[in-house]
């Protein structure tokens, strides 16, 4: 048995970062950038306004009121920067080019056109107002995005500004889903005593799915140690990481832990000093990782949130690894016996943080409207209101 600290360390020691692939950049959201990106060319290319308005030549303006006159317009998607000369005004527009001589541009609600003549009402007009220079956001050459970014839809927006079509990034994944249990129904099958519709699959394809991740390779197994051999055989034939669902335990049917064995994986780690998802089984097999989540639904899916989201992130050559971790009050008393460090399945609820009914592991009720878990270690087994806790967020 290990602390929940040990196996975390494990498992991100054990997962290795992924391969890069070439991706095009419509379809690269949610990967992350596996070398740098160079800006291609400076942005801004050209002088720009970055208001409506008037072109005109800072130092002509002298005081409030000052009368230039009036000699053209530049509209954005122009392509010929017009000229302007000292006393002159040129109409212009956000986005586009700034004449040459221009120093600064005057938002037209600071201004009066009058007869051809144009009233600048702002004075003293700074040099550079309301222009954007060339290379101001970014420099050609300049380091654009740096191995390692995860592609939002802002770096998308970003690179697509600047042609960049297609981008490396590192693979995502390729699941393996082997699920257990003789009880285990499938959606039309009519439900009978001693039987219960499968749901792990479901909420773990769900999991994943938030991840990005998509190619997943679901199995069933009876429970015998053949059949369970032959499906991780299978899964292990093409995915990175197979994820075993139930037959974990210490049960005569419980096949899982024996069929890694045969199939000639290393165990890294079997049992983990936590509730739920004590039976969590690691192990490994060259660059292929394992693990056998207990089938309890609730202990599948923390154990999932907790070791098997950040291996995955971390294949995916992302830095931020595990959920989002804060310190907050929480709302009502909970105690434990502290025999295992303890994760419940919480809500946030402004400030605080409540502990919700129905922490048993074979119950997602809980889980079905929580939105981040809480973790308590046994040093911390009895919290009053208003004790700070350690709240991992759930990803939305
Ligand atoms: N004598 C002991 N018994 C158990 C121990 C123990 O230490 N000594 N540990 C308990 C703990 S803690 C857990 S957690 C479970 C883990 O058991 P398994 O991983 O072997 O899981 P199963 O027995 O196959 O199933 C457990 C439970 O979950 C339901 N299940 C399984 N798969 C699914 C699925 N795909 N969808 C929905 N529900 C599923 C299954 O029907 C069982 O009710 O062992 C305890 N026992
Ligand atoms: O560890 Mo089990 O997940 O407590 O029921």
């Amino acid at each position: 048995m290990v602390s929940v600290n040990e196996a975390k360390e494990k498992v991100i020691a054990n997962a290795p970062v992924l391969s890069g692939e070439v991706k095009k950049l419509a379809d690269a959201l949610g990967y992350v950038l596996a070398e740098d990106i160079l800006a291609p060319f400076s942005q801004p290319s050209f002088r720009q306004s970055s208001m409506d308005g008037y072109a005109i030549i800072h130092s002509d303006i002298l005081h409030s009121g000052t009368e230039l006159t009036l000699s053209g317009e530049s509209k954005a998607g122009q392509t010929v920067a017009l000229s302007l000369q000292s006393g002159q005004a040129i109409r212009i527009f956000t986005g586009a080019m700034v004449p040459d001589e221009a120093t600064a541009v005057i938002m037209q609600e600071h201004t009066e056109v009058k007869e051809g003549k144009v009233l600048i009402h702002e004075f003293p007009v700074p040099e550079g107002k309301n222009v954007r220079e060339i290379g101001k956001q970014i420099k050609k050459g300049a380091m654009a995005l740096p191995g390692g970014t995860y592609l939002s839809p802002g770096s998308i927006g970003f690179l697509q500004g600047m042609a960049v079509t297609e981008v490396n990034v590192y693979r995502k994944p390729k699941i393996g889903l082997l699920l257990t249990g003789d009880e285990l129904l499938k959606i039309g099958d009519p439900l009978t005593p001693g039987k219960i519709y499968e749901s792990n699959s479901a909420m773990l394809i769900a999991a994943l799915s938030q991840e990005g991740i998509t190619d997943i390779e679901v199995t069933y197994a009876a429970d015998d140690l053949d059949s369970t051999v032959a499906a991780l055989k299978d899964l292990t034939v093409k995915n990175d990481v197979i994820l075993a669902s139930g037959g974990i335990s210490v049960g005569d049917y419980d096949f899982v832990g024996a069929a890694l064995k045969e199939v000639g994986t290393e165990q890294v780690f079997y049992k983990v000093k936590q509730k739920p998802g004590k039976p969590l089984m690691f192990a490994k097999k060259e660059e292929k990782l394992f693990f056998a989540l207990p089938g309890n639904p609730a202990s599948s899916l923390v154990c999932y949130y907790e070791y098997v989201l950040p291996a995955l992130r971390k294949m995916m050559g992302r830095n931020d690894l595990f959920l989002k971790s804060l310190q907050m009050p929480v709302k009502y008393p909970y105690a434990f016996d502290g025999q295992r460090d303890e994760f419940l399945k919480a809500m946030i609820a402004g400030d605080e943080v409540i502990p919700l009914d129905g922490q048993e592991s074979f119950a997602l009720r809980s889980f079905a409207v929580a939105d981040a878990i809480i973790y308590l270690p046994t040093t911390q087994n009895k919290v009053k209101p208003g004790d700070l806790v350690e709240v991992h967020l759930l990803p939305f």
